[in-house]
């Protein structure tokens, strides 16, 4: 039966066109569902289940899906009525064991009124492949265009980038973990003088940080820029320099951050700054600074010292004296103020000396500077040098800021050293180096600074004695007496008294305020039968303790006994006599009488009675001595030297 079928089937196939349905390239059977048979099977179905067409042309539908009968009449009568059917419900094994997925269509047709049915099966396994293939290439479509956008995006910000960094006014560069340049921005070249070719791929320490300002060797161990990378920490530096490309260095600041990827550290990248013209100017400024400075301790000191000079000196700039020495050193004094040459002035103490030092400034081109006085007797041995060249901070125990010392406050002015035979033997060096020279060091520093400052120096010491002695540099000695003036001794020039005594009366009461007590003649008498050991200050302070003990606008005078004083002066010169007048006149007369008596009292401290009272000496009674006195206007306790020598 199932041979005549298929005889009868085939004859009407080639008119159906349904060899072209088999050659499908889908694997098709053509079944007759009535007897179970295959009647067709294409090489495709042969393909898919593992058999050959004519296997197929002779199994039964039942035996492909064995153990599906129900499935497999189910789905054949559902396609028979309906004309269509599928199925997935329909599996398979083939020959060599493999199971297959398997979708079913069917399509009924009629042949010869025959009911057939073309069943078109599918590997669902198959299928599933492709479709995961096909969703796949979809993926990977989409991957491309996804990735094409996100290209173009980097892209995008790649360019903004290098516009940033094109625009950046810092300069800046990357360099990899081997500290290869990465790139360069155009600042950076700009500032380097290297262009980025001739920077990016190269190590850029050995190229633009190789050495420190001072030419040391900056080896890249030590290198900051490198340890942002090494340590992974960001790195500020203040003031450093870079290389350029013409071997020139500039100053910089720069910031050294690490680059991380992926939390590994792959590099960094230096934003840095020119600061070459900044730090000029600040250094500029730090000099300025430092000047002003200087200027203000100076204007400090030099106030400071005026100061004192005010209250010390009182303006007695005034050279009072009548006596030839102390014309002689006015004229002196005009000869030498004009020129800068050193002057030595001798004399004992209070004569004068520092007053002529002064004069000659006053009178010198020197005037609108300051005069500077050194005691060097008030010095501490071992503060001679530093007080006089000044040191600067640190160098010395003690020195806890720069000081200027007097050679450099006297610039331009007079610097006065009172008491020069004190200064130590082992600076007399020194200062006639700068007396030479006019250039000094201050102690701790190696700078030279140079000074324009005349020189007058003073001293009681008989200096030639103490070169002699090997105390004093002869050659400092000679370079200090190029100009020598002399103070005479007080006790020398009994002439300059009256006038000294009036001015300094003048003075003191004016400074202190008072009523000017009269000064009589046997008061200025007793003046000038005085030694003097203090010479001048000495009669200023006897007259200002006089001047302020003063009664009834009287002064009396507190002399020490000068016979038994410690330093007696040299002894006074003999009044000289004077010549002797055949015929005095009335008035001569009677100015004899009176200078005689005064002589009496003065002798006797006012003393008139008594074996050694005034009258004695001039031999004639108290009484008529006494009526005299009243006569004359003498005040016998203006010779009193205490209250007990007055009866
Ligand atoms: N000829 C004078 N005219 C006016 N005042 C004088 C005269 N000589 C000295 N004096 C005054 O006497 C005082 C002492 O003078 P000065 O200080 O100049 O002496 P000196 O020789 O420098 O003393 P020393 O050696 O102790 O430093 C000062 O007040 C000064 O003004």
């Amino acid at each position: 039966m199932n041979h005549d079928v298929n005889q009868s089937v085939s004859r009407s196939l080639e008119s159906l066109h349904l060899q072209a349905l088999l050659a499908h390239t889908h694997p098709t059977i053509l079944v007759h569902p009535k007897t179970d048979s295959i009647i067709f099977a294409n090489e495709a179905a042969a393909k898919l289940l593992g058999r050959s067409i004519d296997e197929l042309k002779s199994s039964r539908m039942s035996a492909l899906h064995k153990g599906q009968v129900p499935s497999l009449v189910v789905f054949s009568q559902a396609a028979l009525y309906h004309g269509f059917a599928w199925t997935r419900g329909l599996d398979l094994t083939r020959p060599d064991g493999t199971e297959l997925k398997l979708e079913h269509e069917a399509r009924a047709i009629i042949l010869d009124d025959e009911e057939y049915l073309t069943v078109t099966i599918s590997d669902l396994d198959a299928r599933h492949r492709r479709d995961v293939d096909s969703e796949a290439d979809d993926y990977l479509r989409e991957g491309i265009s996804e990735w094409r956008r996100a290209e173009r995006f980097f892209r995008e910000i790649e360019r903004e980038n290098q516009l940033i960094l094109g625009a950046a006014g810092e300069g800046i560069y990357g360099v990899n973990s081997d500290g290869v340049t990465t790139f360069v921005n155009p600042a950076a070249e700009r500032m380097l003088g290297w262009t980025a070719e001739e920077l990016v791929g190269r190590e850029i320490h050995s190229i633009i940080h190789h050495s420190h300002v001072d030419g040391e060797p900056y080896h890249a161990a030590q290198c900051p820029i490198y340890n942002a990378f090494r340590e992974g920490i960001v790195r500020r530096v203040d003031d450093e320099v870079f290389w350029r490309s013409d071997g020139k260095p500039i100053r910089v600041e720069y910031t050294s951050t690490p680059i991380r990827d992926h939390g590994l550290v792959i590099g960094a990248v230096i934003v840095f700054r020119d600061i070459t013209e900044r730090k000029i100017a600040e250094e500029k400024l730090h000099i300025a600074l430092a000047e002003v400075d200087r200027l203000r301790e100076r204007l400090e000191l030099e106030n400071a010292y005026l100061q004192e000079e005010i209250l010390s000196t009182n303006n007695h700039h005034e050279i009072i004296g009548q006596s030839d020495a102390i014309q002689g050193a006015l004229k002196q004094i005009d000869l030498v103020a004009p020129t800068d040459a050193n002057v030595l002035i001798t004399g004992e103490s209070g004569t004068g000396k520092e007053l002529i030092a002064r004069a000659i400034h006053q009178a010198s081109t020197r005037s609108d500077r300051v005069l500077v006085r050194v005691n060097c007797a008030a010095i501490p041995h071992e503060l001679f040098e530093s007080e006089f060249f000044g040191h600067v901070r640190g160098a010395f125990t003690g020195a806890i800021r720069d000081r200027v010392g007097r050679f450099e406050l006297a610039d331009g002015g007079t610097l006065f050293l009172d008491e020069v035979g004190e200064i130590p033997l082992e600076l007399q060096g020194k200062l006639l180096r700068v007396l030479q020279d006019q250039k000094f060091e201050r102690i701790g520093e190696e700078r030279t600074r140079e000074v324009n400052v005349r020189l007058i120096a003073a001293t009681n010491r008989d200096l030639k004695e103490e070169v002699r002695q090997g105390r004093f540099r002869e050659d400092l000695y000679f370079r200090l007496n190029v100009f020598p003036i002399e103070c005479r001794p007080l006790r020398e020039r009994p002439d300059d008294i009256p006038p000294l005594a009036a001015h300094f009366l003048r003075n003191i009461c004016q400074r202190l305020n008072i009523a000017q007590p009269t000064l009589t003649k046997g008061q200025v008498h007793v003046l000038q039968n005085y030694g003097w050991p203090g010479n001048a200050r000495e009669l200023e302070n006897v007259i200002e303790r006089a001047a302020i003990l003063a009664h009834d606008g009287k002064l009396h005078f507190d002399l020490p006994d000068f016979s038994t004083s410690k330093k007696p002066p040299a002894p006074k010169p003999a009044p000289t006599p004077a010549p002797i007048k055949s015929i005095l006149t009335r008035e001569e007369l009677r100015q004899s009488e009176y200078d005689n008596i005064i002589r009496a009292l003065t002798e006797t401290r006012g003393k008139i009675f008594g074996s050694n009272g005034a009258a004695t000496l001039l031999d004639i009674k108290p009484t008529t001595l006494a009526s005299r006195i009243k006569k004359f206007k003498i005040d016998r306790r203006d010779f009193a030297h205490d209250s007990k020598s007055i009866e």
